[in-house]
């Protein structure tokens, strides 16, 4: 369809080098075509020039001062992308290869997951190019105070409300939730990820990785398989890969790698959680101190990587969670996890695997769960930590992780059902595109032109 190729040829013409946002729009704006046959609306109403056009980008200067005295200037990043569904809600990533077209690419993807999660949340995401990585505790403060300093301005409890990713967990989100309480005077959610000391909601931490378990199963439950005995690998050791080696571990299964920048582990044995949050969480240590407890581990540095692999995916298992960052996973890595029997790939990360490796599982119809389902999980549950804040009360972890299973299984089915109603039963990427956009499209037609 030549429109589709228009659109994208105007994107990359008007928003020049945004590479990885090219790679997200190419792929939902592929998947849309089908649907764009069917139903002229869409064309009529001008959605997908609209749609690909964030609504409001921010970008601003961040000074602070480190711990030599020196001055420090970062750039940040707010992209409101669309409100269609509710208030722009997407978290903010610290590290130093964000850019305009990283966040806009995370931005772009939160509009269609949040869609799927069912839940009234408009997509945004935030960030800057600080990294975090041997700085002190007084050093992250002083940034944080400094980024709210100027995000204070544009965001609120039914606006914007940002979170963490990359880079920002509970004690990054604290520091920027104490800075906006003191330049507004207010108390309110504007933040989700917050300390269950003040406002956060049991189960936060652990949403996204566990979603990506729950959509595992899922995809696996409809195909008559599970997950128990079977090894799995993970990659990345923050948040996501945390939480999703703990829930595997509930449902018996063995995570046997994790990952960082600088290389891997692969323990036979299974991954030793507990260890691996006391490095990663508490101590903020390299994975390489892993070994010194569990001897028996194999630790691989990235330089002894089969070139041009991840390690990761050089491991033979039934399923994988890529859960470390964009990109990670590309068409050598596909090949290698299905030579190596894997059936089934849930992305904890957003866009980790490359558009090559994403057509050969599609291809393949391994059960392949691409990140803006498998990790809604996350969003929903911020959601509900934002509802939990409007209504000023409290649930059980219990009930949190009860409806993040709902929105987990009621995301599989609605993809799942979308690709069949187009065709293609087991591609769960046109499923997911056309189910997302087609929530935002019809809330911006019924909104008017605005
Ligand atoms: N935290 C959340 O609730 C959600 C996070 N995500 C996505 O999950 C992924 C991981 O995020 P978090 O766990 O929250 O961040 P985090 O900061 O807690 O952990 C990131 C992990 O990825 C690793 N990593 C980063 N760059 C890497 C690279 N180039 N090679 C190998 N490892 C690398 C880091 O060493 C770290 O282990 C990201 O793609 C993020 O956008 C998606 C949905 C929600
Ligand atoms: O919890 C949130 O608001 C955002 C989570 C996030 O950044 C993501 O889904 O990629």
């Amino acid at each position: 369809m030549p429109y589709v190729h228009d659109v994208f040829n105007y994107l990359k013409r008007s928003s020049p080098s945004q590479t990885e946002f090219y790679q997200a729009a190419e792929e939902v704006l592929e998947s849309l075509r089908p649907l764009i046959e069917k139903d002229s609306r869409y064309l009529k109403h001008k959605i997908i020039e609209r749609i690909v056009e964030p609504e409001r980008q921010i970008m601003f200067r961040i000074n602070w001062v480190d711990d030599n005295g020196e001055i420090q200037v970062n750039k940040g990043f707010r992209i409101e992308f669309n409100s269609a569904l509710g208030p722009y809600k997407g978290g903010i990533r610290f590290h130093p290869s964000v850019n305009a077209g990283v966040i806009k690419f995370l931005g772009f993807e939160q509009i269609f997951k949040n869609a799927l999660t069912g839940l009234q949340i408009g997509g945004g995401k935030g960030g800057s190019d600080f990294d975090p990585k041997g700085k002190s505790d007084n050093e992250i403060m002083r940034f944080c105070q400094a980024f709210m300093s100027e995000l204070y301005r544009h965001i609120g409890p039914n606006t914007d409300v940002p979170a963490g990713d990359i880079g920002v967990g509970a004690r990054e989100i604290g520091y920027m939730f104490g800075m906006y309480k003191k330049l507004t005077n207010r108390y309110e959610g504007v933040l989700t990820g917050k300390s269950l000391l003040w406002g956060g909601s049991l189960g936060r931490t652990q949403a996204t990785g566990y979603g990506a378990v729950y959509f595992a199963k899922y995809m696996l439950e409809a195909r008559g398989e599970s997950l128990e005995n079977k090894r799995c690998v993970v990659s990345g050791s923050g948040n996501v890969a945390i939480y999703t080696i703990e829930k595997l571990y509930h449902l018996n299964a063995i995570p046997v790698t994790c990952s960082d920048s600088k290389g891997m582990i692969y323990d036979e044995e299974g991954i030793d959680l507990e260890l691996l949050k006391q490095i990663k969480e508490v101590k903020r240590e390299r994975l390489t101190q892993y070994k010194k407890y569990r001897p028996n581990a194999v630790y691989t540095p990235i330089e002894e990587y089969e070139e041009g692999t991840n390690a990761v995916y050089n491991i033979p298992c039934f399923a994988a969670f890529p859960s470390a960052t964009q990109n990670e996973l590309n068409l050598q890595d596909a090949k290698n996890l299905l030579a190596n029997g894997c059936i089934c790939v849930s992305e904890g990360a957003n866009m980790p695997s490359t558009p090559q490796a994403v057509d050969l599982f599609i291809e393949s119809k391994i059960a392949y769960g691409p990140g803006k389902a498998a990790n809604a999980g996350g969003v929903a549950t911020s959601q509900l930590e934002m509802a939990q804040n409007a209504s000023m009360t409290n649930w059980s972890f219990e009930e949190v992780e009860t409806k993040l299973e709902e929105i987990m299984k009621n995301i599989y089915e609605t993809t799942s059902q979308t690709a069949t109603e187009f065709g293609e039963p087991t591609n769960l990427v046109l499923g997911a595109n056309i189910a997302g956009f087609r929530r935002v499209a019809d809330a911006m037609i019924e909104q008017g032109l605005v």
